[in-house]
């Protein structure tokens, strides 16, 4: 694999809450400097100013997905409107646990709705979710909408991203939508492993040091 095949699939993440203006702003060069695909970082950092070749992803419902389907949409209509190209939004866990499927997707076509011009991704925290809830989860950020499908947060102590999880969210979805393996990635074994799995966009915190393995 060469330096750009990867980098070109990395959203280059920066979501600690207390990230700096100065340290978002060396998240940018950095990711400019490795060609990934984009930044992604909170919202509050918005509006971002990047070069032409990185996109900007904002979170949204970040990182609990607890916020009611009202707030979600309510940030991703500012989200978007801060000029970002994709968001990446938590959904509401406990309602897909406890089977509330509709719920579930109610809130992801909301917030589709509110922010329609920008690429959406959908967290679905498979750490905490057995194999039918994947499906679930799948199932509905599809049916309210979605581009991607993306495994987890990088914040829950369950975990973060599984290649059974991105096999399964992947043969899911099929090629209608994206698959992004995040939490946890930190070796170019890692990456090469969640590619193979299935997914066509990594978010990576550990991006510098992945790429650099390639570089060697
Ligand atoms: O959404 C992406 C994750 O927050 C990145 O997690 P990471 O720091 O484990 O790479």
């Amino acid at each position: 694999m060469r330096h750009d095949e990867l980098s070109s699939i990395i959203d280059h993440t920066l979501l600690a809450p207390e990230a700096t203006t100065a340290d978002i702003t060396a998240l940018v060069a950095e990711a400019a400097r490795l060609r990934t695909y984009s930044v992604c970082v909170s919202p509050s950092h918005l509006p971002l100013s990047v070069p032409d070749h990185v996109k900007v992803a904002a979170v949204c419902g970040f990182p609990s997905g607890t916020h009611t389907a009202t707030v979600k949409a309510t940030e991703a209509r500012a989200i978007a409107a801060a000029g970002a190209d994709e968001i990446d939004m938590v959904i509401n866990l406990g309602a897909l646990r406890g089977g509330d499927i509709d719920a579930v997707r109610d809130e992801i076509a909301l917030v589709r709705q509110a922010a329609t011009n920008v690429v959406l991704k959908v967290i679905i925290e498979s750490a905490v979710l057995s194999d039918p809830e994947i499906v679930s989860a799948c199932r509905a950020a599809e049916d309210g909408g979605a581009d991607f499908v993306k495994t987890s947060t990088g914040f829950h102590p369950a975990g973060g991203a599984s290649t059974h999880a991105v096999e399964l969210m992947r043969k899911t979805v099929g090629d209608r939508l994206g698959v992004k393996a995040s939490g946890g990635i930190r070796t170019l074994a890692d990456a090469r492993a969640m590619i193979e799995a299935g997914a066509s966009r990594l978010g990576c915190s550990a991006s510098a040091q992945i790429l650099a393995e390639l570089d060697c």
